[in-house]
């Protein structure tokens, strides 16, 4: 079994569990759930720089990254770094997030706001709604067809951006539809965690012009953003570079700076 086996075999338990606990109707009638939503896709086109900074105490493949960061700090740090958007893991036993980082960081700044989540069924994307979040992610490497489709429909008619997660060209290729905004290449291979950005650059091409193309994970140099760049991404997703400093904004302020000579 591998770890992404873990995860989703433990997130279908809490979500049954949370379910129980708290009814859609609650999440419905929550203050922000009529929130009007801001588009990533749409910052990210705008955007010379593209760079979607994400908040992470944690991560399977690399045990404690930042235990002490405030999200509130750090989502600041990241606006004033002029970040398109965050993205804040929200999943508590393998990377110490949770919903109320979203909440925090959503008082906090008015930039888009990813949940960054293992989203198996409809009421994750109802939570994310309901916590102020923008967008949402969802993983081919876990879903069907049918069920992008579904979940993504689902974000759509809630105003939320959908960002698709892929790691090779099967995923790519069974998950191309209209219900998508953003196509992500996932550099982290998440059943071995080996890191490449070739990856992103192999399924490129194959991506349609009509979604915004985002790299995620591994990056750590300017250099890497502007080797992908003409491939044609407008978004690079970056959190342990940043969440490994002392100050993650700072890091994200210099990174773009340099980025943007
Ligand atoms: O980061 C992990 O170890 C990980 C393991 C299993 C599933 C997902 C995982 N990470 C989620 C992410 O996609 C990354 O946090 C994100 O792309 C940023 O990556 P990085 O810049 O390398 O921190």
């Amino acid at each position: 079994m591998t770890i992404l086996d873990k995860i989703i075999a433990d997130k279908y338990k809490e979500v049954a569990l949370k379910k129980s606990i708290i009814p859609v109707s609650q999440l419905e009638n929550s203050v922000l759930f009529g929130r009007k939503t801001s588009s990533l896709a749409t910052a990210l086109r705008e955007s010379t720089t593209g760079i979607i900074a994400e908040f992470k105490r944690r991560s399977p493949s690399k045990a404690v990254i930042n235990q002490s960061a405030s999200v509130q700090d750090v989502a600041q740090g990241y606006e004033h770094a002029g970040v398109c958007g965050m993205s804040v893991l929200t999943d508590g036993k393998y990377f110490g997030g949770s919903l109320d980082d979203v909440l925090l960081a959503r008082a906090s700044v008015q930039f888009p706001i990813l949940r960054k989540e293992f989203i198996v069924d409809e009421y994750q994307i109802l939570e994310a709604k309901a916590h102020g979040a923008d967008v949402i992610l969802l993983i081919a490497a876990v879903l069907t067809r049918n069920e992008i489709k579904s979940l993504s429909e689902v974000a759509k008619s809630l105003g939320l951006d959908v960002l698709l997660e892929v790691h090779n060209l099967e995923e790519l290729q069974k998950s191309i539809m209209p219900s998508l905004d953003m196509l992500g290449v996932n550099n982290r291979n998440l059943k071995t965690f080996e890191v490449s950005t070739d990856i992103s650059k192999e399924l490129s091409n194959h991506i349609p012009t009509d979604f915004v193309k985002v790299s995620e994970s591994g990056i750590s140099s300017v250099a890497a953003i502007k080797e992908l760049k003409p491939f044609g991404y407008q978004g690079f997703l970056i959190g342990e570079n940043f969440m490994k400093t002392e100050n993650p904004g700072g890091s994200a302020l210099a990174f773009i700076n340099e980025l943007k000579k």
